[in-house]
């Protein structure tokens, strides 16, 4: 009997943008029907170096336009390198709030707005600090023909996940736009207690 995959593709589509032409590639968890999705642009070999950002989902800062973080800055900022560079790829992770989901994020803010930080928040609720894997991003990544990426990223976590499941990461981007009054004490903990390199002039 065929064993069944933990991971699937489902579907590709074009997906214009304010930056450019992408297609939008679907795939699923079987086991929880966690949906997840890949915007490529351009063509590559087999081999080459994509310039690559793997991106977790924050409604709040994506689709709603929260300074509370430094999300749709970042998103934003990904999807132009990715055409000025001519090539790439975004990986959408529908792992919401670190992976706590939307309303428990937003229970996590409700105690940051009473003073604790993001991770003592997440404790407070009884989650560790982050609870996101990446393992599906090696479907994805066979699926669309990429073993070498430049990562756009400040968090050392992403870059050895993708070592971990055979991915060369050749180089990294940082990715530090975005940061506002509104938002530099969150990123403050997130290089104090999360382990994410920022230069440190941009947290004064
Ligand atoms: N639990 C929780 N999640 C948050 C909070 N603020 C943002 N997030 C989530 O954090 C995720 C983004 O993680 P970040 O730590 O900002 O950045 P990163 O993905 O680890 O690293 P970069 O690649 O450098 O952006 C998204 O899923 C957001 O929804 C918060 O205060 N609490
Ligand atoms: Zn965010």
């Amino acid at each position: 009997m065929k064993q069944l995959q933990k991971y699937e593709f489902v579907s590709s589509a074009s997906l214009p943008t304010r930056w450019g032409q992408f297609t939008i590639h679907g795939f699923v968890e079987t086991a929880t029907e966690q949906e997840h999705v890949a915007l490529t642009f351009g063509q590559w070999q087999s081999g080459d170096v994509i310039p690559m950002r793997i991106h977790s989902e924050c409604l709040t800062g994506d689709a709603l336009f929260s300074t509370r973080c430094d999300c749709g800055a970042q998103l934003e900022k990904a999807l132009q390198n990715i055409v000025e560079q001519g090539k790439g790829v975004l990986l959408y992770l529908r792992q919401e709030g670190r992976g706590i989901g939307l309303l428990n994020k937003i229970r996590a803010y409700n105690l940051q707005d009473q003073g604790l930080d993001t991770v003592e928040a997440n404790e407070h609720l009884g989650f560790d600090a982050d609870l996101r894997e990446y393992d599906m991003c090696k479907l994805m990544l066979d699926t669309l023909n990429v073993q070498r990426v430049n990562l756009m990223t400040n968090n050392p976590k992403k870059r050895k996940a993708l070592e971990a499941m055979g991915i060369e990461v050749v180089s990294r981007t940082p990715i530090d736009h975005g940061i506002t009054d509104d938002n530099r004490h969150y990123i403050r903990t997130k290089t104090e207690k999360l382990g994410h390199e920022f230069d440190p002039h941009l947290l004064k």
